[in-house]
Order: C-alpha cells, then structure tokens, then sequence
C-alpha cells in the first residue's frame, strides 16, 4: 500500500472487540463496511475479553469479513495473532513490544504506533512506524488508561514541525466533531463506540466518512 493509499485507508478507522457491543461483533461490522469505514482493528481488551481459540475464532471471522470487501485487518496487540493470521497490520502503544521488534517480526505488514509527545512520534517514526494514533483527543470511556485528553494540540504540533507521516486521531471521536480532527491536519479519525454503540452502526459510519470528507487536511 503506497502512502497515499495508507492516507485514504485511514478515514474512517474502526476498533472494536467483542466487549464494545452487545450486538454480535461479525454483525456490526458488516453493517460498518457498508456504511463506508476504510480500515478495521480488532481490539479484543477488557475484563470480558475473549480469550485463547475463542478470540482466534472471533479474529478470522473478522477478517473474513474484511477480506470479502477489501478493507485492511489490522491487529492490536497480539503480535503473534496477527502473524498466525496473516494480518494486514499491527497496532501498538508505548507499553507494547518495542517498535523496531515488532517491524522485525512483521515484515512490510502495515505499523501503527500510539504517541502521546512529539519525542515519541519522532521515535516511532525512526523506528519505522507507518501511521501514528494520536489521542485521546476528546474524553473517552472506553480506554480506562488513557492518557490525558490532549485535543488537537499534538496533531497540530506534528504537522507544524513538518512532519507528513500518516496520522489518525482517537478518543472520543463522532460525526459530529471528526471534523476538527481533520482540519487540524489528522488523515482519519479512528472510533470504537461511536459505531459499536450506535443503533444504526451503518449510519454512524456514513457519517463519519462524510464528517472527514467535508474537511480537508490542513498542514
Ligand atoms: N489501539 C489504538 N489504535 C489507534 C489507531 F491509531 F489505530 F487508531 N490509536 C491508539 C490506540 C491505543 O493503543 P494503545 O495505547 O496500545 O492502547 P490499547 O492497546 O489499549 O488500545
Ligand atoms: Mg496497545
């Protein structure tokens, strides 16, 4: 995937696992492919997350689903599963597997990196990331160890320093202001209960994609 595929991939970014919905995780992620997200993580972290062959199952009916319609599979995390399934990529924070280990381990598969500081987007940069998660921009509930709510202030601080690498904003992201995420000089805005919560997941990513779609990327 060339950097401005990777730009494009990243409009709509959806994370779930199967504590974020009550509804069958295989079901609302059909109904957010066809309502438009670009890319998908599964996110399978919580007191009920599922565990072992359990989650590998989960996993592969996620990516199959994925791979039907063309949308890359991207894993948190679970480095290993991601290898075992032939994952489009891998997403990890500063408390995973060093960067440069997992770059190793995974080839040209797509890298994204968490940062919370201009020091460590530097760093994952130079170790070899390939997009950049940068949050929580707005508060959120669903991650019970973010970082402190950081707005926009960190995407425009990058973009500022002239740094072009991919990046998409997470935490607390709606339709309502995935807007200002963009304008601020984010690719795509990256959600979990905006569309695992939301009655019509469908919807809520249409919305989503034509929230990103009304900006244009500044900086
Ligand atoms: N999972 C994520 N995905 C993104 C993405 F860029 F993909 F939107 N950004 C940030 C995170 C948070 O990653 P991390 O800090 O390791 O916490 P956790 O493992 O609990 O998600
Ligand atoms: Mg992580």
């Amino acid at each position: 995937m060339t950097q401005g595929e990777l730009r494009k991939a990243l409009q709509v970014y959806f994370i779930m696992g199967s504590p974020n919905t009550e509804q069958p995780a295989l079901q609302v992620l059909e109904e957010a492919i066809a309502g438009g997200i670009t890319i998908f993580q599964f996110r399978e972290k919580g007191r009920h997350a599922l565990k072992g062959e359990a989650k590998r199952a989960l996993a592969r009916g996620l990516q199959q689903l994925c791979r039907a319609h063309g949308i890359p599979f991207i894993v948190n995390d679970d480095i290993d599963l991601a290898v075992a399934l032939d994952a489009d990529g891998v997403h990890i924070g500063q408390e995973d597997e060093p960067v440069d280990q997992v770059r190793a381990r995974i080839g040209n598969k797509l890298l994204g990196v968490s940062v919370h500081t201009v020091e460590e987007a530097k760093l994952a940069v130079a170790q070899g990331a390939d997009y950049l998660g940068l949050g929580p921009v707005f508060p959120t509930g669903t991650k019970e160890d973010a970082k402190e709510v950081q707005g926009v202030s960190l995407i425009q601080k990058l973009r500022e320093l002239g740094m072009d690498i991919p990046i998409v904003g997470i935490g607390g992201i709606h339709a309502g202001n995935a807007g200002e995420v963009v304008a601020a000089g984010a690719d795509g805005v990256s959600v979990i209960t905006a569309i695992s919560q939301a009655g019509s997941p469908l919807k809520a990513a249409q919305d989503l994609l034509e929230a990103v779609n009304s900006q244009v990327r500044k900086g």
